[in-house]
């Protein structure tokens, strides 16, 4: 994680949003976005700076300490440039109110991206389907959510999704919906795909080209899926569009720590290998259905349209001026 110039002032909250990010207490690629939001905000609360350069400065540099958490989820940097755009005011206290304003604008679009876009992906489903989920995602879970409320019946093959789990997250939170959920090992998933109607996941970033970066296993989810049939849809608010692989960038896999995977001491009883913990891969577009947005359901082929539309042909990184 990178330090703020010593001369400017970072708030306690903002580093302790940064750890629980980077140790991924706070996890996911849309409460991320929130929680980064939010700090941004408790930096603008606390703020005694006696100008309105000083508290711009600080707002760089706390955004700056929330961007250096984990690199793959897009929705991070793009929260904190939402909340920097907004900013306007000739004095310290209409700074404040304006990044709160900006802070309460951003969660709303958000909140409500989420309920557009489960409701474009409850079209999707039938009563009776099965889905299959991998990892824990709340766009995913939105879709499930509408449909339910919409009185279909479903049932869940839940990907336990190694190392972290976050199956487990998706499987109480499925319970608690109603649908009939059966946890595998994410290797048994091939398995049941003759089962399954659709494979639901979500992302942490989408690419220009279509491709979909997920948690780790997902792109071989989607060639299995393919392979058998099934239709994969990736779930993801339009927050999740990296504009950056507009003008030819590649989206940065975080890899994390090996003991995530293994402890140190189990490690050298194997004769101390190499162990490779990255957290993400990315899918090809072939091997994805369809994008499901709060804008509607797009071929991942045609979400470069929609980028350019709410990006133009790239961004700024407010955050790394001086
Ligand atoms: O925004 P929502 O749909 O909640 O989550 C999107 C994605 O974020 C998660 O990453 P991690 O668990 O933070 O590494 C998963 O990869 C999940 O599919």
């Amino acid at each position: 994680m990178s330090d703020a110039p010593p001369d400017v002032e970072v708030s306690p909250a903002v580093h302790r949003t940064a750890e629980d990010i980077g140790s991924m207490e706070i996890r996911g690629a849309a409460t991320i976005a929130a929680a980064a939001a939010e700090a941004l905000g408790e930096q603008a609360d606390v703020s005694d700076a006696d100008s309105p350069e000083a508290f711009r400065a600080e707002l760089r540099a706390a955004a700056r300490v929330l961007y250096d958490t984990r690199p793959t989820a897009v929705s991070l940097p793009n929260a904190l440039r939402y909340v920097l755009r907004d900013v306007e005011g000739e004095t310290v206290e209409r700074l404040r109110a304006s990044v709160r304003a900006s802070v309460s604008e951003f969660c709303r679009r958000l909140d409500n991206a989420q309920t557009d876009l489960g409701r474009v992906g409850a079209n999707r489903l039938r009563d009776g389907d099965t889905i299959m989920t991998h990892c824990h995602s709340t766009d995913v879970l939105a879709c499930v959510e509408t449909a339910v409320e919409q009185g279909k019946s479903l049932s869940a093959f839940v990907k336990e999704t190694r190392p972290r789990n976050q199956g487990h997250i998706t499987a109480e939170a499925l319970d608690e919906l109603g649908v009939d959920v059966t946890l595998i090992v994410d290797s048994a998933a091939r398995r049941y795909l003759n089962d399954v109607d659709h494979v639901l996941v979500g992302a942490d970033s989408i690419a220009a080209d279509g491709s979909v970066i997920n948690k780790i296993g997902t792109s071989g989810l989607a060639v299995n899926a393919r392979d058998r049939g099934t239709p994969i849809v990736c779930a993801a608010q339009t927050i999740k569009l990296h504009p950056d692989t507009l003008t030819g960038h590649t989206v940065d896999i975080e890899m994390r720590d090996e003991r995530e995977v293994v402890d140190r001491e189990t490690a050298e009883g194997m004769g101390d290998p190499e162990v490779l913990n990255p957290a993400f891969d990315v899918t090809p577009p072939r091997y994805v259905d369809a994008i499901v947005t709060e804008r509607g359901q797009f071929p991942p082929e045609s979400i470069v349209s929609l980028m350019r539309d709410l990006f133009g042909e790239g961004t700024t990184e407010p955050w790394a001026e001086a």
